[in-house]
């Protein structure tokens, strides 16, 4: 399904807090809209589902407006699950009711998406008194249950414990492919999008910021503050590539002077300020990490280099 925004502002309290002159999704099948908190995202999913209408412009499903289509056609997973009382077959059943599915229909689709989504043991308890874990299964599937042709995902991995996460992560791309659905799904997890999408949307105070495929946009952000976004070390007017600055080389990116020396885990970080922001730098191993008070100097391969103009834009 193509979604469609043609000179889209939206407004809460007066205030505008979307503004899309023109953005087409669903050229593939999973896009992530991608931005920090605050940016427009669920502002951008609920236009798509046609829950609000924008203050001007239109959102257009296969070319018919959202408000007409999106009960028809888009299923929505809000950010945090809202059940009824009563269990989770009660539940998932209630939603297909309201669509107009029939008993049959009900009991088959029930059966599919509690398999695909690894919900079948949940499906006699409480849907109120489900862990967090769980009620976000139980939320996708009674989203994917709908069979439609738009799935809308607000955070489908939000407020999950580090393994129920990955376990999650790990099950959601088959989940989708198996729905054949269009989906787009919110996220402001930069690894969350490449994982699960194609497209990527990103969103920076109510303005498309970057959109393309999801590697592409990531190796080359389009703009200094995409790619600030996206975890890469902004020196003036470089970016540079998450992880590849390293202490010592022959051209330094930047100069700085050590604040401390952090311990990563599987590496030392020195840690200071340049152009202003903190930065990061990798003690490369076997080398002798320097003290607090140090001079250091840190570069990156070329190849992790990218360089803006002064209006913020790649400039090769
Ligand atoms: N009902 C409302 N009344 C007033 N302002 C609102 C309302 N809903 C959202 N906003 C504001 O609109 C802006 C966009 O909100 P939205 O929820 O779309 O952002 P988001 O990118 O999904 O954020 P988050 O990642 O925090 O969920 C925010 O500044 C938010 O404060």
């Amino acid at each position: 399904m193509e979604v469609c925004f043609w000179g889209v502002e939206a407004r809460k309290q007066g205030r505008t807090v979307l503004a899309v002159p023109e953005l087409a999704l669903g050229q593939q099948a999973t896009t992530a809209v991608l931005g920090p908190n605050g940016a427009g995202k669920t502002t951008l999913l609920r236009l798509a589902a046609g829950l609000e209408r924008p203050a001007r412009g239109k959102v257009l499903l296969d070319g018919e407006p959202a408000e007409r289509a999106g009960p028809r056609r888009a299923a929505f997973a809000f950010q945090r699950a809202v059940f009824l009382r009563g269990t989770v077959r009660e539940n998932l059943d209630l939603a297909l009711r309201l669509r107009g599915v029939g008993p049959d229909g009900r009991r088959q689709r029930i059966a599919r998406v509690a398999e695909l989504c690894g919900v079948g043991h949940l499906l006699e308890r409480d849907a109120l008194q489900l862990s967090g874990g769980e009620a976000q299964r139980v939320n996708l599937a009674r989203a994917l249950a709908l069979e439609a042709d738009l799935v809308l995902l607000d955070e489908p991995l939000s407020g999950l414990d580090g393994p129920s996460r990955e376990s999650l992560l790990a099950d959601l791309p088959a989940m989708l492919a198996a729905s054949r659905a269009t989906v787009v799904l919110v996220t402001h997890d930069r690894d969350e999008a490449l994982l699960l999408a194609q497209e990527l949307v990103l969103l920076l105070a109510g303005r498309v910021e970057a959109q393309g495929p999801a590697g592409q946009v990531f190796r080359r952000p389009p703009t200094l503050a995409a790619a600030a976004f996206f975890g890469y070390t902004v020196l003036g007017s470089l970016a540079v590539r998450p992880g590849a600055l390293a202490l010592g080389g022959e051209q330094p990116a930047a100069r700085f002077v050590v604040e401390r020396v952090v311990d990563l885990g599987t590496q030392l970080a020195a840690e200071g300020r340049a152009e202003g922001r903190i930065i990061r730098v990798a003690v490369p191993p076997g080398a002798n990490p320097p003290a607090p008070g140090d001079e250091a100097a840190a570069s990156a391969p070329p190849d992790a280099v990218l360089r803006y103009g002064d209006d913020g834009r790649l400039a090769e």
